[in-house]
């Protein structure tokens, strides 16, 4: 049995956590940011603002604290939104044994420095990293619905500990001991996802959503090699299918964020109607284009996504720029 401790009472980490106690055989906490969070789940037994309807099992503790949740615990899966791991990781690290195992299973890469959150946790702890990714709605782990994903570290061993740790009959995780590719395929695809999203907003049809995957794909894979990840982790669950999954799926944060873009509304105005729900995509599109500068890497859908976002680009215009760029080979 190991003591899991997941940091983080979102939507996912409230499904990890569910994933986990369904599976058996671990003692698993959930420690949410906000004190009034935490109460309102010890009295319901539900996750209300993130995850609704799910009854939290009774075996499932609710620390009082950071100190709490991670004293004693094998493993530490952090799942704050992106921006948060550091302040986050920076809190608990005086408190952590050498053994103790960060898995990272937030989806973004750091807004100035441009690190993967297992090199924010690198950058901060000894400890050993691992990240879980692949095309996992939170709803849908929660529900219990057949789901497939990643779990990666550069050690393979950890990988594969992890993997028979976390697995379950509707949890079936693949180790891959390409960390780099794994982490980068689940940032990047949520900018892919709003740029999906704009275009279904703007009523464009199957062939403009077939186009922004598949071009999408090529400039994820394109940034993942020039910073070491191996081809075939993007053309797997990290990629290629976490990337099918947040441009189709309803469920998605950042594709909703684009439909409503491709509507015409304001970006503040679709934060603020997330209610502190978290659209990845938003900031890591930014990030993406820093990191993709200091490879030299051209990256045209997330350059016109951050137009969009950032710089007051009308939607349409920004799938004109794409469509007249000059000729390309594929
Ligand atoms: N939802 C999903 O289906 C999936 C999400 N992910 C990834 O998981 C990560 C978390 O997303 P998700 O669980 O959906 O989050 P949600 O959008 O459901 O919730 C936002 C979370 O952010 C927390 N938060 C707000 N401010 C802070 C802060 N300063 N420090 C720490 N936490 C803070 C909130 O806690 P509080 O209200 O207590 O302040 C809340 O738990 C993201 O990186 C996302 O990409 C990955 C796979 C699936
Ligand atoms: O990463 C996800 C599923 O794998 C969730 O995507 P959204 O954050 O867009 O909802």
């Amino acid at each position: 049995m190991s003591k899991i401790a997941v940091l983080g009472a979102g939507a996912w980490g409230t499904a990890i956590a569910i994933s986990l106690v369904r599976r058996g055989g671990h003692e698993v906490c959930l420690w949410a940011h906000s004190p009034a969070h935490a109460d309102e789940m010890r009295v319901t037994r539900d996750n209300m603002r993130y995850l609704a309807g799910f009854v939290l099992d009774p075996s499932l503790t609710l620390p009082l604290s950071l100190e709490e949740a991670v004293t004693g615990a094998d493993v530490i899966v952090s799942v704050t939104p992106s921006q948060h791991l550091r302040a986050t990781i920076a809190e608990i690290a005086p408190l952590l044994q050498p053994h103790q195992v960060l898995v990272s299973a937030s989806k973004g890469i750091e807004d100035d420095s441009h690190l993967r959150m297992s090199q924010v946790m690198q950058s901060i702890t000894g400890n050993p990293v691992a990240t879980l990714g692949g095309p996992s709605f939170a709803r849908e782990v929660a529900a219990g619905m057949p789901t497939a994903a990643v779990i990666a570290s550069a050690d393979l061993a950890l990988a594969q500990r992890l993997q028979t740790e976390f697995s379950s009959e509707s949890f079936r995780l693949y180790s891959n001991a390409d960390i780099v590719g794994v982490e980068l395929g689940g940032a990047l695809k949520n900018v892919i996802a709003l740029a999906a999203g704009v275009a279904t907003g703007l009523n464009l049809g199957s062939n403009t959503a077939a186009a922004l995957m598949t071009r999408g794909m090529a400039e994820i894979t394109r940034l993942a090699i020039a910073c070491g990840a191996e081809q075939k982790t993007l053309a797997g669950l990290a990629g290629m299918g976490d990337l099918v999954l947040t441009c189709t799926g309803t469920l998605s944060r950042n594709r909703t964020v684009g439909v409503e873009l491709g509507k015409g509304r304001k970006l503040p105005e679709i934060i603020e109607s997330l209610n502190g729900k978290v659209a990845e995509g938003v900031r890591c599109t930014s990030a993406a284009l820093g990191l993709a500068s200091v490879h030299g890497i051209e990256m045209p859908i997330t350059e016109q996504m951050n137009q969009v976002l950032h710089h007051n680009q009308a939607p349409l215009d920004a799938i004109r720029a794409l469509m007249t760029r000059p000729g390309k080979d594929e």
